[in-house]
């Protein structure tokens, strides 16, 4: 009887692995290719558009820039503030100039949450007490002779004093009590008796002094030489270095001069020492800065590659209580009761609007004016008597700007939006976009400078090669060739230029769609940056594949925190901040979030792939309803593959800790997921609360965004048909296949999901796996070859899209 069973069970067992074995053979041998829709466009009237040489002038020119530098010396006021105007051009350009730069808050008014900022002054507790220690520290300094000693050797640099001007405002008389009044060490008077002594030791520094005038006795003689009254006359400017195109605006600043004012104004720059570059600050104030005028501060501060907490800090410091006493009229400023470093970009900003103040944030190496520079190039400007905007005539794609087809809307500053008129308005129309911003460069040990727009070996070098100028311009190539063609569209379109998608697009694509959706438009399909042409990138593929991203992640950025009492290093707890941060963090990178791989649009690419795939992956992947484990498992071991199987984690910041013998009371770090589209921002939360198991880590959500949703990739799918013909178009002869898939990455097309479900993301870059880490790194790049089918491409979506509806050339394939 048992030998019976035990027959059956056998004999079941084979039966069962022989239909599966059937199943998986069948399922091999029967997948094929899915289906192309649309025919190809053939090498018409117009032709195919050759890269010459104008071409790809045009396209290094966008990517181009030259710096402007001031150099050591010292600037009398007027010069100052040809600098200040300068730089206020370029910070009024977007808010994400400074934001990137140099980590401030957003500087714009309508950015600034007053309880965010009130929120983050609490944060900053520890680090602001540890600034009044090193006011205390700069006070000794200066207390200690050392700097007075120093200067009263020095020859004095002679300089030019207008007398006619010297009444300062009297804001400074209790400046000193409001920053380090806690502190009853802490007086003016400790830094000398003589106002006088003190304030020609300010202003008679020579160059060769500075080394001695370290930023942390700066702050302190400003402020007793502020709160004397007294004359403050020479101050050095320091190498700062910016970047722009145009010099106009810098034209003729002469150097080395010396530095007279006509009311109030003073300016610091650190010193190089051991290679590290302190602290910089400025405020120049006009005349008339006076309580009860109108206030007409300029406040420049920039945070630096320094290591030196403590000069950074304690000159901001300074810096805040000028101005937040300067703006002391203004209600928002008294109200938000604003002091420490942090929160002067926003005590600034809160009054910009209403006083004229204008942010100024800048770094002290190079300044990367994208946006400010693709204007000019686009030669565009404000025709200001019809109130309208125009265009220059002789600017990079004069058919395009003179055309009757096209107009163009200035948005929120800096974004561009183009109508393409068509003639036939039952065709729903659609849209392109792509953004005018890059990331800065945050080193520059590239193979060809990153903003030169070299060409080596048949590649453009450069910020924005790839991510994604060649969309901008390549899409602008495309009009202005079509046009000069007499192509007169059917079908309406939209072009939309975003300024800062970036960091978010929330001024940019946000207010474009916002335009759109209030004129009631609706779009059959939308195409924005996305994966590209990837070769070698998906395993078992040896064709090239276009991946379209008809999907996005999601992400949400948490700020991860630990306090306990810290102490003295000496007797120490057992466990620290950081260490149970730390120990919170190697939680979550050894238990990521589990695969979900299968459930989002990532099973399209493999269906789609399948067909394509050599016999060992071809039979894994057409059968994944029995090898999904095992495929996603092999997917998770490269950071590109893993990217689509799960919500993945980074661990991007983390920040403790102040001194060496002081145990850190604070800890914190910031972890960024991006999040599966199966999954949402909840369920992540509640893994890593999980996870971390602890509750002394405190969880915050700093900035989250569901994943969006997956747009149609169905063969009789109009967009999506137009981007897949389009690209088999231009790198079919590659023997290149399409696939829908999951965009890694965030774009600027969450802003546009009200008005079209069918988004696609797709770059035409041709990629190999080594330069998916030129995203956002070294060496971004694109080659001349390749940004020739860059415009092709978007030649071809034009030309399709114009068709009202799509020809199946084969039948559709089958569904795996
Ligand atoms: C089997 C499939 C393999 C999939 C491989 C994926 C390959 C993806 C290739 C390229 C994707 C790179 C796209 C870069 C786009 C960059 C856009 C960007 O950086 N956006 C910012 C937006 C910030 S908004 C808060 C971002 O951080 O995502």
């Amino acid at each position: 009887m048992g030998a019976e069973v035990i027959k059956q069970v056998v004999y079941t067992a084979m039966f069962v692995v022989l239909v599966v074995t059937a199943a998986v053979i069948v399922r091999t041998f029967t997948v094929k290719p899915r289906t192309i829709l649309a025919p190809p466009c053939t090498e018409d009237e117009s032709g195919f558009i050759r890269a010459d040489k104008e071409m790809i002038n045009r396209f290094q020119t966008s990517l181009k820039f030259e710096t402007i530098s001031w150099e050591p010396g010292v600037y009398n006021v007027e010069e100052l503030l040809n600098i200040q105007e300068f730089i206020k051009s370029l910070v009024n350009v977007p808010t994400f100039l400074a934001y990137n730069l140099i980590n401030l808050p957003p500087l714009k008014k309508e950015n600034v949450d007053c309880l965010r900022v009130i929120q983050e002054l609490e944060d900053m507790k520890a680090q602001i007490k540890y600034v009044s220690s090193s006011q205390l520290e700069l006070v000794n300094f200066v207390k200690s002779g050392k700097a007075i000693k120093r200067v009263s050797e020095t020859s004095f640099v002679s300089s030019q004093t207008d007398t006619a001007h010297h009444e300062l405002p009297d804001f400074t008389s209790d400046l000193l009590d409001d920053n380090l009044g806690h502190n009853p060490d802490i007086t003016p008077d400790c830094a000398t008796d003589d106002a006088d002594s003190n304030t020609s030791l300010v202003s008679t520094m020579s160059e060769e002094e500075l080394p001695y005038l370290t930023s942390n006795a700066v702050g302190p003689m400003l402020n007793v030489a502020q709160e004397r009254s007294s004359v403050l006359n020479t101050v050095k400017v320091k190498s700062r270095v910016f970047t722009r195109t145009d010099k106009h605006l810098l034209r003729d600043v002469p150097k080395h001069k010396p530095y007279s004012y006509t009311s109030y104004s003073y300016a610091l720059q650190s010193q190089r020492e051991h290679n590290q570059e302190y602290l910089i600050g400025s405020v120049v104030g006009k005349k008339g800065l006076q309580h009860g005028h109108k206030h007409s501060v300029n406040a420049n501060i920039s945070c630096q590659s320094t290591t030196d907490i403590q000069c950074r800090e304690s000159i901001n410091v300074v810096l805040t209580a000028q101005m937040n006493k300067a703006a002391s009229t203004s209600k928002e400023v008294s109200k938000m009761n604003c002091t420490g470093s942090n929160v002067l970009a926003s005590t600034i900003n809160s009054v910009a609007d209403k006083d004229n103040y204008r942010p100024i944030a800048i770094k002290s190496s190079k300044i990367l004016v994208t946006t400010l520079v693709l204007l000019d190039r686009l030669q565009f400007q404000l025709d200001t008597s019809s109130n309208q905007f125009g265009f220059k005539s002789k600017h990079a794609y004069p058919t395009v700007h003179k055309s009757p087809l096209v107009s163009v809307e200035v948005i929120a500053n800096y974004s561009l939006l183009y109508t393409v008129h068509g003639s036939n308005s039952a065709l729903k129309p659609y849209m392109l976009t792509g953004h005018l911003d890059v990331v800065p460069v945050p080193e520059d040990d590239w193979d060809a400078p990153p903003f030169a727009a070299e060409i080596k070996n048949g590649f453009i070098y450069g910020r924005g090669t790839i991510d994604d100028k060649h969309i901008v311009f390549g899409i602008l190539e495309a009009l202005e060739f079509l046009l000069k063609h007499d192509f007169k569209p059917e079908r309406t379109f939209y072009i939309g230029f975003g300024h800062d998608e970036e960091v978010a697009g929330e001024h940019g694509a946000f207010r474009i769609a916002e335009l759109l959706t209030s004129r009631g438009i609706h779009l059959d399909f939308l195409l924005d940056e996305g994966p590209g042409v990837l070769s070698g990138v998906i395993p078992g593929v040896s064709k090239p594949v276009g991946l379209v991203g008809c999907s996005e992640k999601g992400f949400v950025t948490l700020k991860l925190e630990v306090s306990t009492s810290g102490g003295h290093s000496s007797m120490p707890e057992k466990e620290s901040s950081i260490g149970i941060l730390a120990q919170a963090i190697t939680r979550l990178e050894t238990n990521p979030h589990p695969s979900v791989f299968g459930t989002g649009p990532e099973k399209g690419t493999f269906e789609h792939l399948a067909p394509e795939m050599n016999l060992p992956y071809k039979m894994v992947m057409s059968n994944l309803w029995l090898f999904y484990p095992l495929v996603s498992r092999v997917l998770s071991w490269k950071p590109s593959t893993n990217s689509i199987v799960r919500t993945t984690t980074a661990v991007t910041q983390f920040n403790a800790g102040i001194k060496p013998n002081i145990i850190a009371p604070h800890a914190e770090a910031i972890v960024n997921h991006r999040i599966h589209p199966s999954e949402t921002v909840q369920d992540v939360i509640d893994f890593d609360k999980k996870v971390i198991n602890d509750d002394r880590v405190k969880i915050t959500i700093i900035q989250s965004q569901e994943p969006l949703p997956v747009s149609s990739y169905d063969d009789d799918v109009f967009g999506w048909q137009i981007v897949k013909t389009s690209i088999l178009q231009v790198w079919g002869h590659y023997g290149t296949v399409v696939a829908p898939g999951l965009m890694p990455a965030n774009t600027d097309t969450r802003h546009y999901t009200e008005i079209t479900e069918n988004i696609y993301r797709f770059s035409p870059s041709f990629m190999l796996p080594e330069d998916l880490s030129r995203f956002h790194g070294r060496n971004e790049r694109i080659s001349t070859k390749n940004y020739e089918e860059a415009v092709n491409f978007f030649y071809h979506v034009i030309k399709n899209a114009d068709k009202a509806k799509l020809e199946p050339v084969h039948k559709h394939g089958e569904e795996l």
